[in-house]
């Protein structure tokens, strides 16, 4: 099995809105992945599918050879767009929280990456701000020791060069290994570094989905080529 996750002729209508429009497209195995696409376009509606949050209304999704299913959630990291921490943890209570609740979390990596994010083990969630709530949301996420991770705007709230320092250790710690990573992102600039296959959604629809060596072998960026095929 090459790929990890497929959709086939996948739809989701939320009333008369279709925000998946019959989709059929495959995530290649072992990738770092960008989900790219202007507002709207359904990346959420199909991360929150993977992890059988939402289900389609017709077509099919397979994630690891398998319909998803909480069951299957244990071998997925997921960090939604509008996810919260517990307002009352420090950082060192949210890191042995999840230690505890989240299947195949790395409690010893989870603290070298807050180390790394500048995250003070004492520091309290209720009194973050945004990119450093983000910052330990991304951690823990990170920290898990799993098949596929799945995140869901992962850098918004976090400034430039936080944001360019937290892509470089991911680009070091990710791109070698067997995992899978998805991630859908506004800032493409950025974390151009980080991808090595993308794919571009419009409208519910799949446009276009490439290597990213492939691309720079033509001469193009991620952003370039996100202007052509979404122009
Ligand atoms: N619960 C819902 N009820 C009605 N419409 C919804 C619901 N969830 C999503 N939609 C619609 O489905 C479409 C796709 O939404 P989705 O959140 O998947 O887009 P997105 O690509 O993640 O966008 P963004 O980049 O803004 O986060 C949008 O038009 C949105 O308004």
């Amino acid at each position: 099995m090459n790929d990890i996750v497929t959709f086939q002729q996948v739809v989701k209508s939320y009333g008369r809105k279709r925000a998946l429009d019959g989709i059929t497209l495959s995530f290649p195995k072992g990738k770092v992945i960008g989900l790219l696409g202007e507002n709207g376009a359904g990346k959420s509606t199909m991360f929150k599918m993977m992890v059988n949050l939402i289900q389609p209304t017709s077509g099919e999704v397979r994630v690891l050879g398998q319909k998803p299913s909480w069951r299957l959630n244990e071998r997925i990291a997921y960090l939604s767009d509008r996810a919260r921490w517990y307002k009352h943890h420090s950082v060192e209570e949210a890191i042995r929280f999840g230690a505890r609740v989240f299947p195949h979390f790395d409690l010893e990596k989870a603290k070298q990456m807050a180390a790394f994010m500048k995250l003070e083990p004492t520091q309290i969630v209720g009194d973050m701000s945004k990119g450093q709530e983000a910052r330990l949301q991304l951690l823990l996420s990170l920290a898990r020791d799993v098949d596929l991770i799945l995140l869901d705007e992962p850098f918004s709230g976090i400034d430039l060069l936080s944001r360019e320092k937290i892509v470089e250790l991911m680009i070091d710690t990710l791109t070698e290994g067997e995992k899978t990573i998805i991630i859908s992102t506004h800032d493409i600039h950025e974390v151009e570094g980080l991808f090595e296959h993308v794919l571009f959604l419009k409208g519910g629809n799949v446009v276009s989905q490439t290597d990213v060596e492939a691309l720079r072998q033509k001469g193009l960026s991620i952003q370039e080529e996100y202007r052509r095929v979404m122009g």
